[in-house]
């Protein structure tokens, strides 16, 4: 097996819901929603080793999940069961992402494999296949896989790219776990947002419907809020538990990240256009005998 230098790791951004809207309700009891999906310089990092027996194996255990149920061990399994590839996969984790946080780790984590086996695997799948493909495992999966910042409607699947300026955020982890089925099940959710067109997005005048209730439900999400909100414009993303400051430069993030009181748990990270996993896949093909 390499070492872990000689790896070639792949990112793994998280996300951030800038916003959060629910707009109506499907007949299958699933949420329609809009939300700006902003992409993050900052996230997890994977790395594949190509076998030539099929089975796939995760060297790096993630506590709490099984092999079988982690999201990386599934997109690697259903790449290899759509495409009848012969070949398996060992792959290692550097996981930094806090886990069911709302900034989508386990999603980004499920795209990278896609994407980096695709190409290590040469299935020569295209984008618009691995997004469909990745849908089958997490509604926030193809915007990773497409890698762009976006703005997504239906459960995540319609996806229009836009750029937004390179804002900077402190993600602040309040140390909860909010169940994402509990927060769709509240009766009190508010259902019936007005849809807008994303050329009207301001961060002003927009909101997460989600965070009243988690607010209310766990009063740490509260608290962090009204301390961040003291110094920055700030919302919960996705459906909790983690909360996102936004700052026009690094350094104003980071005094606000060294203010944070030891109970919470912060990043900086920078708010991109283009995720450096698209990044990657550029320069892997400008050399394409690095693997
Ligand atoms: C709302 C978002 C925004 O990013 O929240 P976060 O998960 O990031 O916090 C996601 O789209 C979440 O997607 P994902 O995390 O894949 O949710 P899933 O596990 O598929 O859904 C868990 C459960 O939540 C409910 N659910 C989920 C998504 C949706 N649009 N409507 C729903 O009603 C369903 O009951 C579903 O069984
Ligand atoms: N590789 C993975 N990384 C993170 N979570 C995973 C992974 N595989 C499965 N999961 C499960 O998916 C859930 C959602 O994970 P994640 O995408 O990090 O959060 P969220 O959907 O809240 O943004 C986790 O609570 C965890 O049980």
């Amino acid at each position: 097996m390499a070492r872990k230098t000689d790896l070639m790791w792949w990112p793994s951004p998280a996300k951030l819901n800038l916003f959060l809207h629910i707009t109506g309700r499907y007949p299958n009891g699933y949420h329609q929603l809009q939300s700006l999906f902003q992409l993050l310089d900052a996230g997890d990092q994977l790395a594949f080793e190509i076998t030539p027996a099929p089975t796939i194996k995760l060297v790096t255990p993630m506590a709490g999940i099984s092999e079988q149920d982690n999201l990386i061990y599934r997109a690697a399994r259903l790449l290899q069961q759509h495409t009848g590839v012969a070949q398996g996969v060992a792959i290692h984790i550097d996981k930094q992402l806090p886990m069911g946080g709302g900034i989508g780790g386990g999603s980004s984590n499920a795209a990278t494999t896609l994407v980096a086996l695709n190409h290590l695997w040469q299935c020569n799948l295209d984008e618009q296949s691995l997004a469909e493909l990745g849908l089958q495992l997490g509604a926030d999966v193809p915007v990773f896989v497409r890698g762009h910042t976006a703005f997504a409607e239906g459960v995540g699947e319609q996806i229009t790219p836009v750029d937004v300026a390179g804002d900077w955020y402190l993600v602040v982890n309040p140390g909860i776990h909010v169940s994402t089925p509990a927060v769709f099940g509240e009766p009190d959710l508010p259902r019936d947002t007005a849809p807008i067109a994303w050329q009207e997005y301001a961060f002003e005048k927009t909101r997460n419907d989600c965070q009243q209730i988690v607010g209310k439900r766990h009063p740490e999400v509260a608290k962090l809020l009204q301390w961040l909100v003291h110094y920055a414009p700030s919302r919960m993303t996705g459906t909790g538990a983690c909360v996102f400051a936004t700052f026009s430069n690094e350094d104003a993030a980071r005094n606000v990240q060294a203010k944070l009181p030891a109970h919470w748990t912060g990043f900086v990270a920078r708010g991109v256009a283009q995720s450096p996993l698209k990044q990657q896949l550029h320069d892997v093909y400008a050399a394409p005998d690095r693997h």
